[in-house]
């Protein structure tokens, strides 16, 4: 369980911030921020002293090497508010001996009846597939509807993770390296795809130039601190390399 210390006596929970406006979807406005916030897991800190302010419709990418506390940073940032985030975490969570199809409905599994799902598992409903099937092929994977994903390549589950993630339909993307293990063309429609079905998107990249061409905003992590907090149009892709390094 990720915790947010209270080293700092005083930092701020990391909390929703309420708007007060009627026009919500005019004003862009908070949906997360930390101050001096301290975050790590059990008693030990991995991030020490973060000030992030994340603003609806915005496209934020959170950068930094292996173990640098990418993976801590979303998943605190998930914890605030579960439900208006739809969550792709590192491990996929898919159901090996389910088919494509399902394990992709599974997203709006909470949506419906517990007897609607369960015909559903036993025969698909028309309207189901419907609705699953061009995201599927947005996503290369038509030909793999029904099979089971104990059958799929690697990068073939990480598309069916995404694709469930999108069939949540939440306001909020986040996404632990969602495309760590797909081919740079798969890289860009996924993506894509994800920008294009939300307007707030918060990804841990590792490739620097994705992350500068689909966000609009970079948070690079070093040494346990944001180092960096920019938008992606005054960054280069070597500058951006600078946060691997010792
Ligand atoms: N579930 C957990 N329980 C305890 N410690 C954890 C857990 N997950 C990560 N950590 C620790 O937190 C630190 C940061 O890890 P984190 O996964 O956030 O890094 P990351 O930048 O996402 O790395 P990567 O790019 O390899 O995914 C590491 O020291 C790691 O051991």
């Amino acid at each position: 369980m990720i915790q947010h210390h209270d080293v700092l006596a005083k930092a701020e929970k990391v909390v929703p911030i309420e708007s007060e406006s009627p026009l919500p979807s005019l004003i862009n406005k908070p949906l997360f921020r930390l101050e001096s916030q301290s975050i790590g897991w059990g008693h030990k800190p991995v991030l020490e002293g973060v000030d992030l302010s994340i603003k609806e419709g915005e496209k934020v990418a959170i950068i930094g090497k292996s173990g640098a506390g990418k993976s801590t940073l979303v998943h605190s940032l998930y914890q605030q508010q579960p439900k208006i985030i739809a969550y792709c975490g590192q491990e996929y969570g898919l159901v090996p001996s389910l088919s494509v199809f399902h394990n992709i409905y599974m997203g709006q599994l909470d949506k419906h009846h517990f007897t609607y799902n369960l015909v559903n598992l036993l025969r698909p409903f028309k309207s189901q597939v419907g609705k699953i099937r061009p995201l599927v092929e947005s996503l290369g994977l038509q030909d793999q509807l029904f099979q089971s994903a104990d059958r799929l390549s690697g990068g073939q589950q990480q598309r069916v993770a995404v694709a469930r993630t999108l069939f949540q339909e939440r306001d909020i993307f986040i996404g632990d390296e969602p495309i760590s293990s797909v081919d740079e063309v798969q890289s860009e429609q996924i993506l894509q795809l994800i920008n294009g079905r939300h307007q707030t998107t918060i990804l841990t990249l590792h490739n620097v130039e994705l992350a500068l061409r689909f966000c609009s905003r970079i948070v690079g992590i070093r040494n346990g601190r944001v180092e960096l907090d920019s938008s992606a149009d005054n960054l280069s892709p070597s500058q951006l390399r600078t946060l691997y390094q010792d």
